[in-house]
């Protein structure tokens, strides 16, 4: 944003017009949400998003509110557009820490935003306790103070806002975690900077979404037959751990495999094929039973992992996938056999299309002993750093799951419901990626549109979810798509 900023100045847009833009755009928001005439009260920072608060401030004044604006800090260390923006307040200016949060209708946060550099201290975390404990609505500029605009980190304390106005485009913060959840719906208001500035400042980085994926969306031609839909091959567990191969299978079908086969343990044939209809079964002991069904190049997609038990033998049969060169999904027991191991992961993936689907805690214990790779603050660097070091690409699922690419493109996820927390729901999302890749949407794009798709289905079905229904949910969501 920093950079986008810089070239709208540089094409022509001063800075501070920039900033009363911004300070419009929050003064017409907070119009929106107060009585007229009605108590604002402006909370105002020593960087630039405080003179954001300074124009909004003075805006309200002119339309008739009750205006009050507190600072952090004093008048005489502002600088650049802010100090500017402070000469068009002509009312009083007390200490943030010491407003009247309490009696505002709207509190206007314009301590920080994406300047933050390190914790909140003294008087800014009093600030933002008391505006926190009002109980009153706050609205946001640009992001709620004391979250790290970059991350979605807590920097010791922040602001929970009940709406969020930010600038040209969101910022990683609005859809990583906790951030998100301290934002409130978020609302992008235009201030002049280009479409095209943004697209190639904001390079990679994507809200997940159809855009990204419809033009790869699998549609069968007049003449398509099953073959050309691909065909999934998911592993199962031992006799007693069988339902998680069965929920990925089906997920594979719903989203248009042609056919969808599970590997079982010979022990296991007899409970897969009580519960199996249109999805086929195969007797596979271990890796060499892999091997052997992979000799037959029409298995083009393939999932391991979910509840295939941690042992070497597991990590034998990756091995065997990983030589045999078909698309991958990868996840749970997949990943948590190489605990320790993640060095003989690296770059392994680089030859076919892989997605590696760990959540946070599976995430940790494969890259355990990789402090570059779990060092850093932000899940999407975590995420894009994973990508880079292991060729695959990376889904690190959660309420704000995001996808990377080795390339660097990366997705973060917002449609899903906390109801997908529910067993099995992992197992799912696995297939749906594998039953793309199987039809032929490369491993970016399909992890993408799985994640989406699943995140809709649950959302559509809301309360009582179980993971069988994600799947039924699916023709749903995809009818819509390939309307
Ligand atoms: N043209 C533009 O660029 C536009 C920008 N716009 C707006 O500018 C905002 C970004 O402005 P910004 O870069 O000045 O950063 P901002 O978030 O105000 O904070 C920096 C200040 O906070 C201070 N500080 C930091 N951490 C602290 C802590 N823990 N505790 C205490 N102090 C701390 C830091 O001080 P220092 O680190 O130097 O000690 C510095 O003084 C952006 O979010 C948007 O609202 C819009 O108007 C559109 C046009
Ligand atoms: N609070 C949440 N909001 C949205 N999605 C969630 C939430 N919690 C979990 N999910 C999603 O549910 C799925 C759970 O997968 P996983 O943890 O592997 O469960 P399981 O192993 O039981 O299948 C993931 O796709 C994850 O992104
Ligand atoms: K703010």
């Amino acid at each position: 944003m920093k950079q986008a900023d810089r070239e709208a100045i540089e094409s022509g847009i001063p800075g501070l017009e920039l900033m009363r833009r911004a300070g419009r755009a929050v003064a017409d928001l907070a119009e929106k949400l107060a009585s007229a005439g009605g108590k604002i009260v402006v909370a105002a920072g020593p960087g630039q998003n405080g003179g954001d608060g300074f124009v909004a401030a003075a805006l309200l004044a002119e339309r008739s509110y009750q205006v009050s604006l507190g600072l952090l800090g004093s008048s005489d260390r502002l600088t650049g557009d802010a100090a500017e923006a402070a000469k068009g307040w002509i009312g009083e200016v007390g200490r943030a820490e010491d407003l009247r949060f309490y009696e505002a209708d709207i509190v206007i946060d314009a301590l920080f935003g994406t300047g933050l550099t390190r914790d909140l201290e003294a008087r800014a975390r009093i600030a933002v306790e008391r505006m926190n404990a009002s109980g009153r609505p706050i609205l946001a500029v640009d992001l709620p103070s004391g979250i790290d605009g970059e991350t979605g980190e807590v920097r010791g304390v922040a602001v929970k806002a009940a709406r969020t106005v930010t600038f040209a485009a969101r910022k990683p913060c609005h859809l990583l975690m906790p951030g998100r959840a301290y934002c409130g719906p978020v609302e992008v208001a235009d201030i002049g900077i280009s479409r095209k500035t943004l697209e190639a400042r904001g390079g990679a980085l994507f809200a997940n979404g159809s855009a990204l994926w419809t033009h790869v969306l699998p549609r069968p031609g007049l003449s398509s037959h099953k073959y050309e839909r691909g065909h999934t091959l998911v592993a199962s567990g031992g006799a007693t751990r069988t339902g998680a191969a069965r929920l990925a299978a089906r997920a594979a079908l719903r989203i248009g495999s042609g056919l969808v086969t599970v590997a079982s343990p010979p022990e296991a044939l007899g409970v897969n094929a009580a519960h199996l209809t249109a999805i086929m079964l195969r007797g596979c002991d271990g890796p060499e039973g892999l091997n052997t069904i992979l000799q037959d190049p029409r298995f083009n997609a393939l999932v391991l992992g979910p509840a295939l038990g941690i042992h070497a033998g597991t990590r034998a049969m990756v091995a065997v996938a990983v030589h045999a060169r078909r698309s991958l999904v990868l996840d749970a027991d997949a990943l948590t056999s190489f605990e320790g191991l993640a060095s003989e992961l690296h770059g392994a993936f680089r030859h076919a299309p892989t997605v590696l689907t760990p959540h946070d805690g599976e995430f940790s214990r494969l890259f355990k002993g990789h402090p570059d790779l779990l060092d850093p603050a932000s899940k999407l660097e975590r995420a894009r750093r994973a990508a880079a070091f292991t060729g695959a690409v990376l889904v690190i699922k959660g309420a704000d799951t995001v996808v990377a690419a080795p390339d660097g493109r990366a997705g973060i996820n917002e449609n899903g419901t906390p109801y997908l927390a529910t067993a099995g729901s992992g197992d799912t999302l696995c297939g749906l990626i594998a039953g793309l890749m199987a039809q032929g949407v490369p491993a970016f794009e399909a992890a993408c549109a799985g994640v989406w798709i699943h995140a809709e289905a649950g959302a559509s079905f809301g309360p009582g979810l179980i993971a069988e229904d994600l799947a039924e949910a699916v023709p749903g969501v995809l009818r819509e798509l390939l309307r």
